[in-house]
């Protein structure tokens, strides 16, 4: 089912939290929003959800004009940050509660609603806990029991917003491969809201960066972090460093309006110990082993700027620079945006 939306506007006040946003997602894919806290993602999922009216433009589900609608009959999942299950039901009615608050003409007997929220149970793997209540639930499994419940209703689209944000790394890590495997076999259209690079980067099949309540770029990952098309999607997706070219190879400036303004990426310099032609002298300030990387933050001599630079552990010259060193970095790989 694809999501199409179009010329799509809403202010709060004087603001404008969605700026003419147009934009199809692809029937069964996994879709990333990220952006900045502020840019505009929640909106957008929850004028999609129907959570929230836009001020213009429409929404159409899979060729249904939904704009109109309100959330119940746009058939859509949802899942938010902060698991929002009834404290007082079990797990298994917390994922039967949408297949039982459904219309008496379509509501599901009592057989089938058992057999779904079994099958859904074990599709997140939690058929175990269904006798228990919310609060002798881990963070994680909650999360995986909202999931089930959005997924109880038989949804067109499924909308997640930061689904795992308010989890400790390692169970977030856990879950989004588990996201992945799960949106594998199910392949319902899903959009999921994150201000997390490396999220969105592991588990979407596209991304949407948002800025200031626009898009700035739509791609898949490998686009997005390899071929950036503007310079905001550059800085916000991986690590960059800001460097000017000079008559005689690059430099460091901080004059913003300076003409010739490139980006590096802290992998692609090349780091010497001697004096380089084309080289950009810097002092190593340090040396930071992070498992297979080892990053040197080095500081340019005037200005003063700080540029960081990442170098494969097993790399011969690491031995060779101690903080407090000059070396002079030379750039492989540079970027330009008009
Ligand atoms: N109900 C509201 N009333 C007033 N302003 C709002 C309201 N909801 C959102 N905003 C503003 O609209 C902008 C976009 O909000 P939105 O929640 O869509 O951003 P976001 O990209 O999801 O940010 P975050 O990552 O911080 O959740 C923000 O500046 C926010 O302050």
């Amino acid at each position: 089912m694809s999501i199409q939306v179009s010329g799509l506007y809403k202010h709060f006040g004087q603001f404008t939290a969605l700026n003419n946003v147009s934009i199809e997602f692809p029937s069964g894919g996994l879709v990333a929003l990220l952006g900045p806290s502020g840019c505009g993602k929640t909106s957008l999922l929850r004028v999609i959800a129907g959570l929230q009216r836009p001020d213009a433009g429409t929404i159409t589900i899979h060729k249904r004009d939904v704009s109109g609608l309100d959330i119940r009959q746009r058939q859509v999942g949802f899942v938010f940050q902060h698991y929002a299950l009834f404290r007082h039901m079990t797990i298994f009615e917390n994922v039967a509660f949408g297949l039982r608050a459904k219309p008496k003409a379509t509501r599901p007997d009592e057989t089938t609603i058992r057999q779904k929220v079994n099958r859904l149970l074990e599709l997140v793997q939690l058929e175990w806990l269904a006798d228990r209540y919310p609060a002798q639930l881990s963070g994680g499994q909650r999360q995986r029991v909202a999931l089930a419940r959005a997924l109880a209703i038989e949804p067109q689209v499924l909308l997640l917003d930061e689904p795992f944000g308010a989890l400790d790394a390692k169970v977030r890590k856990e879950l989004r491969r588990w996201l992945r495997q799960l949106h594998d076999e199910l392949h319902i259209t899903s959009l999921f809201v994150t201000h997390d690079q490396e999220e969105a980067l592991e588990v979407a099949d596209h991304i949407v960066v948002m800025n200031k309540g626009q898009i700035e770029q739509i791609g898949t990952p490998e686009e997005i972090y390899h071929a950036p098309k503007t310079e905001f999607v550059y800085q916000f997706v991986g690590s960059s460093n800001r460097i000017y070219a000079a008559d005689r190879g690059y430099t460091f400036t901080r004059n913003e309006n300076a003409l010739n303004k490139l980006y590096c990426r802290p992998h692609d310099f090349n780091v010497h110990t001697e004096p380089q032609e084309h080289g950009m002298p810097v002092n190593v300030v340090r040396k930071l082993p992070l498992g297979n990387i080892i990053r040197l933050e080095t500081y340019s001599h005037a200005p003063q700027q700080l540029v960081e630079v990442e170098l494969a552990s097993h790399d011969p010259i690491i031995n060779l620079i101690q903080p407090a060193d000059e070396v002079w970095l030379v750039p492989k790989k540079v970027s330009q945006f008009a």
